[in-house]
């Protein structure tokens, strides 16, 4: 499988096209809906999430609720867009005097304004930010809705949360399934387990928004129902770690990705890191701990996939960093019109979406890939053949 969004943030609408998604995977508006819902809430987010409502429209792929294997076309209408038809259309401008041709010539410093203007070559910074902004991460929960249902149908599940927000760090995550993870996120304003340090959490939200600052956060992932063996070590482009490693790594604003216990690893010998092997006729092989967060070799173990994400501070600041004016060359701090302080709780749902798209696409591309009747068929065998292995 795999999918290309486009669209600009005030532009008129974000795009995915998703190709090599099975047919006959039940899938209609609000699956989609739903998870784009979820990435809009939590504490701390900018004005411009009052204005959006996101809701997708399905345009290819789908014939009565089912999909067809053919390309599906998901677009979501940026509702922001009536403010911006001036200096976002895309007809030459008759006036050359406009004041819509305002140019942005103040890079941010942490966004890609800089970099990327002098890269393509645009005096105008706005043809960089529209692009590097973190609405595209609309169209990739979208696709990831999409992942999920796949996964879904196949018996695995996933949910993410917030366990670390400002320097503020959650203690008691503990849950009983993925279900109960779910709902105790979904009514928790910071996505956070630990109902000990959500005031706490979003005080600090506060207190940066009031100071005009921002921060970051971590992020966990975890996947229930993966088979074994998924991914392979036979090459580097072919280890599922590297894969779901990237995919936590292009997300906008993170800088680090660990699986299991990660940069731990590091202070603890062999015998405090491996996961000792069990057999049982019902389960087959499963591991006493879960330090290797689901992977070794590359390949799944069919423990649970464990999966984090650092976000650093959002970088557009109300308290202005000092920058240099690219027309000008001096100095400026700059003021903002508007900005989230702290986006944490929505990227962990962007994080849990291309988690579940990287493991969707594994799963398909391994166990057969037209129809979802001979993928589960053969998923199915695979389990069987495990257990008695
Ligand atoms: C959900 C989400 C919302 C974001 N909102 C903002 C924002 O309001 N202002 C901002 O400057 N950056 C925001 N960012 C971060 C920037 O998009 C990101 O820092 C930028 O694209 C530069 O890329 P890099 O930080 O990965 O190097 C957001 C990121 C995410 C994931
Ligand atoms: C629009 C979204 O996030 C945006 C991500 C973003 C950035 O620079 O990444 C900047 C802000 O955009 P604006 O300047 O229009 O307020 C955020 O609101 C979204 O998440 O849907």
């Amino acid at each position: 499988m795999r999918y290309l969004t486009a669209g600009e943030s005030h532009g008129p609408q974000l795009t995915t096209i998703i190709e090599g998604v099975p047919a006959g995977l039940p899938l209609v508006a609000d699956d989609i809906n739903e998870e784009l819902a979820r990435r809009q809430k939590g504490h701390g987010r900018g004005r411009r999430m009052q204005i959006e409502k996101d809701q997708v429209q399905i345009v290819s792929g789908v014939r009565h609720g089912v999909t067809l294997g053919s390309p599906i076309t998901l677009v979501v209408e940026n509702k922001d867009f009536t403010h911006w038809t001036k200096i976002m259309g895309a007809e030459p401008l008759e006036d050359e005097n406009a004041e819509v041709k305002r140019v942005i010539s103040r890079p941010r410093p942490g966004h890609a304004d800089l970099n990327g203007a002098i890269k393509y070559n645009h005096r105008d910074m706005r043809n960089v930010l529209e692009r590097s902004s973190a609405r595209e991460t609309t169209v990739r929960v979208a696709a990831g809705a999409v992942a999920k249902k796949v996964l879904k149908e196949l018996g695995v599940e996933v949910g993410g949360h917030v366990l670390e927000l400002g320097g503020v760090v959650a203690e008691n995550t503990t849950y009983e399934s993925l279900d109960e993870l779910r709902e105790k996120t979904e009514i928790s304003p910071v996505r956070c387990l630990d109902k000990n340090v959500e005031k706490t959490m979003m005080e600090a939200i506060d207190t940066a928004k009031e100071n005009g600052d921002s921060i970051g956060g971590v992020v966990e992932v975890i996947v229930e129902g993966m088979p074994v063996g998924v991914g392979s070590y036979t090459h580097y482009d072919n280890k599922l770690d590297a894969k779901l490693a990237a995919a936590i790594m292009s997300i906008n604003a993170f800088k680090g990705a660990e699986i299991g216990i990660g940069f731990e690893a590091a202070r603890r010998p062999g015998s405090e890191v491996h996961d000792e092997i069990v057999w049982d006729i019902e389960r087959g092989y499963t591991r006493r701990t879960n330090n290797a967060g689901g992977f070794e070799g590359g390949m799944t173990t069919g423990m649970p996939i464990v999966v984090r994400g650092v976000m650093k501070p959002i970088p557009t600041l109300y308290k202005p960093l000092n920058s240099v004016d690219i027309e000008t060359k001096e100095v400026f701090a700059a003021s903002i019109e508007r900005s989230d302080s702290c986006a944490v709780p929505a990227a962990s749902v962007v994080a849990e979406s291309v988690v579940a798209w990287e493991l969707a696409s594994a799963l398909v591309n391994q166990f057969g890939q037209d129809n979802m009747d001979v993928i589960k068929k053969n998923i199915v065998q695979h389990q069987e053949r495990a257990r008695v292995f």
